[in-house]
């Protein structure tokens, strides 16, 4: 079984915070036991980074720092393997999936961040004066400081070092609380810093819950400087309470109850495809998910056919095994809440084209499990439509008018992310302009790339990370004025 313990100023240490369970969402086995570190705990991880900021890595130059950043990346590829095995037994996520988004998305966060900050510079201007000898203003960038990064169990190495990596590239040292129920590869991923030289206290890690625990003893600890997280709406709305003390800057990428558009003259199979991930992969446990699919009306029943086919053909099962495609949901308490909207959509009569329910899973019976499913025919305000249910599930509807998608797409308090399926482009770019989110995929899913803005509108977050946007958040600008 194995001992998750915190990392602190470089060194492994038992957490004197309670213990709990470590489960394989596969069986529902115990396989770890965490050990929550405690708010002495939290704060000498918070001391030792603040220790290192004014240390080595507070000193080390730029170039330096982008060396051991993509020594960093190099080690993750090294150790692939590990980082894979540990994310699987997290959370019970299919090899096919691991090893092509979460472990090399891993590495090249660090790649992607040392790049970034190579190519950052200043603004610079010339400013008259009534002497005539004008002045320079230049501005300097320096880090925020300590930074509190707290993540997610859905795709828990990626959206970590999404945080990590800008955050040490710009001269930050961090404190990570990893999600209660995935503790491995951020516990894993102290061994590769000290591997490969990073100083003692630039990365920390801290387990535990939130409330009361280790997760809020970090966002309300004085001597953090800004707070990153991505997360459940309510939680970040809890976290910016919490960072309103000392008035600390958030960045918060939050839930979503993303709309696909597709209209009569998409390129069918193509779609099909495209919506069909968009839905089910990684069990929907992925924010830019689509649960609400608005149809033309002329293809709607090929449509709602083709996605319930789909849902019926997810092979479920061992994660290790190639062959699976999909996961469990990854906690029983997860499973409860997913299953309950699959009864509140029986109880207020939806049509159900696929799944609803409880796949017999023979020898895994103890295992996170629920059917893929299909549903059509609720009004907008139910509740499966309107909540972020963070599940292999999704509602379709009709629709006749291309204003009339938009409106069901924006009839939506989160506003995270979009798909639209058409061939027409400048349908496209019309509806891409309105549907309102912080991202708007065209013909396409979770096509990334890691220099653009990402984030969320209305209540789906604040602020934007990726390329120069992370740059801007984990560094502040101060400007120089120099009279001449
Ligand atoms: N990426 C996303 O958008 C995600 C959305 N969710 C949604 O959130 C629901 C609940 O899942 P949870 O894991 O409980 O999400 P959560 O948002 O409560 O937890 C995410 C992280 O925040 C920490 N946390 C919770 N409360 C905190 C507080 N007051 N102060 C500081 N840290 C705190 C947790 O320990 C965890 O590390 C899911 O059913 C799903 O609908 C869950 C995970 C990811
Ligand atoms: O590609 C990314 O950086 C992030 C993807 C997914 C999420 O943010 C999420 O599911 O929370």
């Amino acid at each position: 079984m194995t001992e998750f313990n915190n990392f602190i100023d470089g060194r492994f240490v038992a957490g004197r915070g309670d213990a709990f369970a470590n489960h394989f969402p596969t069986t529902g086995e115990v396989i770890g036991q965490i050990r929550a570190a405690d708010r002495d705990q939290v704060d000498a991880a918070v001391g030792a980074a603040r220790a290192a900021l004014k240390g080595p890595w507070g000193k080390m130059s730029t170039p330096d720092r982008m060396g051991l950043l993509r020594k960093l990346a190099d080690a993750i590829t090294a150790r692939f393997d590990d980082f894979l095995a540990a994310e699987i037994r997290d959370t019970g996520k299919p090899r096919s999936i691991a090893s092509h988004i979460d472990i090399p998305r891993g590495a090249a966060n660090f790649g992607v961040f040392a790049d970034q900050v190579a190519v950052l510079g200043t603004e610079c201007f010339d400013q008259p004066t009534p002497d005539g000898a004008g002045a320079l203003n230049y501005a300097i960038r320096t880090p925020r400081g300590v930074i509190a990064v707290i993540c997610p169990w859905n795709l828990p190495l990626l959206l970590m070092t999404w945080k990590v990596a800008p955050a040490l590239a710009c001269g930050n040292t961090v404190v990570v609380k990893p999600s209660e129920e995935t503790p491995a590869t951020a516990t894993l991923l102290g061994e590769v810093m000290n591997d490969v030289g990073i100083p003692p206290g630039v990365y920390n890690v801290i387990h535990g819950r939130g409330p009361g625990c280790a997760g809020e003893f970090l966002t309300s600890h004085p001597d953090v400087d800004g707070i990153t997280f991505t997360g459940e709406t309510r939680t970040g709305e809890a976290i910016m309470r919490a960072a309103a003390s000392g008035v600390r800057p958030v960045s918060l990428e939050l839930g979503g109850k993303n709309p696909g558009i597709i209209f009569d003259d998409a390129d069918f199979d193509a779609t099909m495809e495209g919506i069909g991930r968009a839905c089910f992969a990684n069990t929907g446990q992925v924010c830019l998910g689509t649960e609400r699919i608005y149809v033309q009306r002329g293809i709607f029943d090929r449509v709602a056919e083709g996605l319930a086919q789909q849902a019926r053909g997810y092979r479920l099962g061992d994660p290790f095994d190639d062959a699976t495609t999909m996961g469990p949901v990854i906690s029983a308490g997860h499973r409860e809440k997913v299953l309950s909207y699959y009864d509140k959509a029986r109880a207020a009569g939806a049509d159900i084209l696929a799944g609803g329910g409880t796949p017999e899973m023979q020898g895994y019976e103890g295992g996170y499990w629920v059917q893929p499913t299909v549903w059509t025919g609720l009004a907008e305000d139910a509740a499966v439509v309107t909540d972020e249910i963070f599940g292999p599930c999704t509602h379709l509807q009709p629709f006749d008018s291309e204003d009339e998608a938009v409106a069901l797409a924006n009839n939506s308090p989160y506003g995270l992310a979009t798909s639209i399926w058409t061939t027409n482009l400048a349908r496209a770019h019309r509806v891409a302009a309105q549907v309102e989110v912080g991202i708007s995929w065209v013909n396409c899913w979770f096509l990334r790339d890691l220099r653009t803005a990402f984030g969320g509108a209305k209540s789906s977050g604040i602020g934007r990370e990726g390329g120069i946007h992370s740059m801007e958040f984990y560094s502040e600008l101060r400007n120089v004025c120099v009279k001449l």
